[in-house]
C-alpha cells in the first residue's frame, strides 16, 4: 500500500528552481532514500512532504492525512541540522516534544539507547547522541511515517553505523521511513528503495540493485593465483570479458556468475585464486553515468 505519493512537484525560491517535477510514492514499512549531491533540492522536497513549505505546483498525498492536524500525528520529522537549546536536558526535551501530540516518551530514551544520558544537557552530547536525540524527537508523537534529513552527517564511522542499527530498528517496529542522504553507502546499506535526484529532477527511482544494474552489470575479480596458468583459460570463459595483470595480481573484468566461473576454471587447473576481492560498480557509478556527475 501506498502512504506517501507525490506527483509533478514544483518548488522555486526566487527565480531558483530548487525541486523540478519531482514525482515518487513510498510504499508502507519502506526505508525510501532521497539520494543526491548537495543543493539538489532533497531538503525542499521532504519540507514540502511535511507540510513545512508550500510547493508552487504538484500534489503530495500522505495515507490518512486530509488536514495539517492528521499530518502532524501521522508523520515524525527530523530536520537537518535542528539543533536545541545547549541547557535542556535530554530527558526535558522529550518530554517537551511530546506534550506538543499529548503523549508521554514512554520507553523511547531506552529504544534509542539513551537511558544513562536521560540528565545530561544537550550541549554535552556527542553528534551521534545528538542524533539518537532527534530521531527519539521524530518519533513521539508515534508517527507512522518519520522523515529523517541527513541524519548521519558529521558522525564518525561507529556513530554513524550504530545510528544505521537504529533506523533499522525503527523500520522493524513498523515505521515507514523516508531518509534523506548524500551517502552512497547509507543509501546503499539502509534503502529498500530510493530516488536518485539531482538539480531538482528525479534522475531514477529503483531499488539499489536495480539502479546499480540499470547502468553496469560488469563486475571486477581482483586475485592472487597460487600457481602460474595461462590466461587464456580464462579468456575462453563466456562471462569474462577481459584479463589483465597488475603486478602480481589478476584483473579480470565480466558479467554474470564470474567469480564462480573464473575460480572453478582456475580449480581445473590445480590453481587457487587467493586474496579475492570482487569489485561491483556502485550508486555513485549509476550516478555518474545517469547525470555525468560524480555524487561526492
Ligand atoms: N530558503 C531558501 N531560499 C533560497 N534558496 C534556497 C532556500 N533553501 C534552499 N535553497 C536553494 O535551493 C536549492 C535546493 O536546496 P535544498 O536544501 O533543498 O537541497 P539539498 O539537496 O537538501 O542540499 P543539501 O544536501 O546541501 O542540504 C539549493 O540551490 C539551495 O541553495
Amino acid at each position: 500500500m501506498k502512504v506517501i505519493e507525490v506527483t509533478n512537484l514544483h518548488k522555486r525560491y526566487g527565480t531558483h528552481v530548487a525541486v523540478d517535477d519531482v514525482s515518487f510514492s513510498v510504499a508502507e514499512g519502506e526505508i525510501f532514500g532521497i539520494l543526491g549531491p548537495n543543493g539538489a533540492g532533497k531538503t525542499t522536497t521532504v519540507e514540502c512532504l511535511s507540510g513545512l513549505r508550500e510547493p508552487d505546483r504538484g500534489t503530495i498525498k500522505i495515507a490518512g492525512a486530509d488536514d495539517r492536524d492528521s499530518l502532524k500525528r501521522i508523520m515524525g520529522v527530523q530536520l537537518q541540522s535542528a539543533e536545541l537549546p545547549e541547557k535542556l536536558k535530554v530527558w526535558e526535551a522529550l518530554d517537551l516534544y511530546a506534550s506538543f501530540y499529548g503523549r508521554t516518551s514512554g520507553d523511547l530514551l531506552e529504544r534509542v539507547g539513551l537511558t544513562e544520558k536521560r540528565d545530561t544537557y544537550f550541549g554535552k552530547l556527542s553528534g551521534g547522541q545528538k542524533q539518537r536525540l532527534s530521531i527519539a524527537l521524530a518519533l513521539v508523537g508515534g508517527p507512522r511515517i518519520a522523515v529523517l534529513d541527513e541524519l548521519t552527517t558529521g558522525l564518525d564511522p561507529q556513530a554513524r553505523r550504530d545510528t544505521w542499527e537504529l533506523i533499522e530498528q525503527v523500520r522493524n517496529d513498523g515505521v515507514t521511513i523516508v531518509l534523506v542522504t548524500h551517502f552512497m553507502e547509507e543509501a546503499e546499506r539502509l534503502c529498500d528503495r530510493l530516488a536518485l535526484i539531482d538539480a531538482g529532477r528525479v534522475v531514477a527511482t529503483d531499488t539499489p540493485s536495480g539502479l546499480v544494474a540499470m547502468v553496469d552489470d560488469e563486475q571486477r575479480l581482483r586475485f592472487r593465483p597460487s600457481g602460474p596458468f595461462s590466461e587464456e583459460i580464462l579468456r575462453a570463459l563466456p562471462e569474462v570479458t577481459e584479463v589483465s595483470r597488475s603486478g602480481e595480481q589478476v584483473v579480470v573484468t565480466g558479467t554474470g556468475n564470474l567469480p564462480h566461473a573464473v575460480t572453478l576454471a582456475l580449480a581445473a587447473e590445480g590453481v587457487i585464486p587467493t586474496d579475492l576481492r570482487i569489485e561491483q560498480a556502485t550508486l555513485d557509478d549509476a550516478f555518474l553515468a545517469l547525470t555525468g556527475r560524480k555524487l561526492a
